[in-house]
């Protein structure tokens, strides 16, 4: 541990992550919002990013901008193309408007992404069979990684134009960094598979290429998988020896740690309700088969407590100097108040503000607030109709009109 000897910082006091000061040490992690349309900014994406700038958020985190067209969960992400640059503008610049920084997700989704709607097989460190979407991902050639790390540097240096003050990289959830990262889904026998140093190689390769590409201009966080909860999967001996790597690399201003597989664990990240029916009334076909068929074998249940990635991270935590950003279950001031004594120089929020957007500002006036998020996680499936509480609001803001009704922002 690095930071005892320190008082631990107030969460409402300002925080550094590289070149960035934040207002206060709460960021809105990313939550894919399912706003954008044929890769381009909607006012009804704007408008949610303003919502937690105004709710008092140090930073919002605007998910996940994929790198490469093969690389999108969703053929409506938003896509770093030279379209979608005004949009972004008028997002960050909202942002900012209500004192609030602004971070982009941005990453390849890997054997996560949607080969149907993006008329591409999914990539993948070893050709593997995907059973959420009933489709094989293909093995990535090494011209296919070459060009994803490319493309990350390209991401970043756009995220820059658009007026962005930080990218968060996804090296999670078994997306294509965090895929190559496990020795259940990695058997390549080349430079990228084997021991962790070649597992870790691409992840890596993706950080350096962002830290060359933008320098010191923009801060540059990293999302990285302490445990994929699946057997035989990564897991927090080789997550500890990877962020000491990120960070002799000095590739990365802060970490954020993350866990579970989008691909076969998913509920591990979230803990709680595991919201099945939900998933199979909104997803398209096939994945609305795939949940069918093995949903209830995807998406286990684990008992939900406020701040349950802490023991896991607090070992990263005692291994590295870099900024950490605690992120899993933080609801409230008393979990903030750990998270900060225990050495962590920032939260991370999720549903708890989608519940609750102006969350950050009740519990700034009154430490006693406790959040109203209720972990039933039926605001998962929502990301791909309007990422929201449905306890707030069952409506999907996306309709077949959506988009042109809507109104792109640039
Ligand atoms: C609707 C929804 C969409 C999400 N989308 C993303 C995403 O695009 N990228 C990501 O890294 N995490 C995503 N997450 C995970 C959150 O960032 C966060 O890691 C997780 O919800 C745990 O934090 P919490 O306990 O504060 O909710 C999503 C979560 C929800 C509820």
């Amino acid at each position: 541990m690095t930071t005892t000897s320190h008082p631990a910082p107030d969460v409402f006091s300002p925080g550094k992550i590289g070149p960035l000061t934040l207002r206060n040490r709460t960021i809105k992690a990313a939550t894919y919002e399912g706003l954008s349309h044929r890769g381009k900014v909607t006012r009804d994406l704007v408008d949610f990013h303003v919502r937690h700038a105004a709710g008092g958020v140090g930073m919002t985190t605007v998910a996940y901008c994929a790198v490469s067209p093969e690389g999108r969960t969703d053929r409506h992400q938003v896509l770093w193309t030279p379209e979608a640059l005004p949009g972004l503008r008028k997002l960050t610049d909202a942002v900012h408007d209500q004192g609030a920084a602004a971070s982009a997700q941005i990453g390849h989704a890997g054997p996560v992404a949607n080969p149907k709607a993006n008329g591409a097989p999914a990539l993948a460190p070893s050709r593997q069979f995907q059973k959420t979407t009933l489709s094989f991902a293909r093995e990535a050639t090494p011209e296919d990684l070459r060009r994803v790390v490319r493309d990350h540097a390209r991401a970043a240096r756009m995220a820059i134009e658009a007026g962005f003050d930080a990218v968060e990289v996804h090296l999670g959830h078994n997306y294509l960094a965090s895929s190559f990262l496990s020795p259940k889904l990695n058997r390549r026998t080349d430079s990228h598979g084997g021991a962790l140093e070649n597992r870790a190689r691409l992840a890596r390769e993706v950080m350096t290429a962002v830290r060359d590409a933008v320098g010191d201009r923009i801060a540059i966080l990293a999302k990285l998988n302490m445990d994929d909860g699946v057997p035989g999967g990564f897991w927090l001996d080789e997550a500890i020896a990877v962020a000491r790597w990120l960070e002799a690399d000095g590739s990365v201003d802060a970490l954020e740690m993350t866990a579970g597989s989008s691909l076969s664990n998913p509920m591990y990240l979230f803990k709680g309700d595991a919201p099945l029916a939900a998933f199979a009334e909104v997803m398209p076909q096939p994945v609305k088969l795939g949940v069918k068929l093995f949903g209830r074998a995807v998406l286990r249940e684990y008992p939900y407590q406020d701040g349950y990635l802490l023991e896991d991270a607090r070992q990263i935590r005692a291994a590295v100097r870099l900024p950490m950003v605690l992120l899993g279950g933080i609801t409230n001031r008393s979990i903030m108040d750990r998270g900060m004594a225990e050495g962590f120089e920032f939260v991370a929020m999720a549903r708890a503000l989608l519940r609750e957007p102006d969350l950050i500002n009740r519990i700034r006036a009154d430490a006693g607030v406790r959040s109203l998020c209720n972990h039933n996680n039926r605001c998962m499936p929502t990301n791909f109709t309007g990422a929201r509480c449905v306890l707030v609001d069952r409506s999907s803001p996306r309709s077949a009109t959506w988009g042109t009704e809507t109104g792109y922002v640039g």
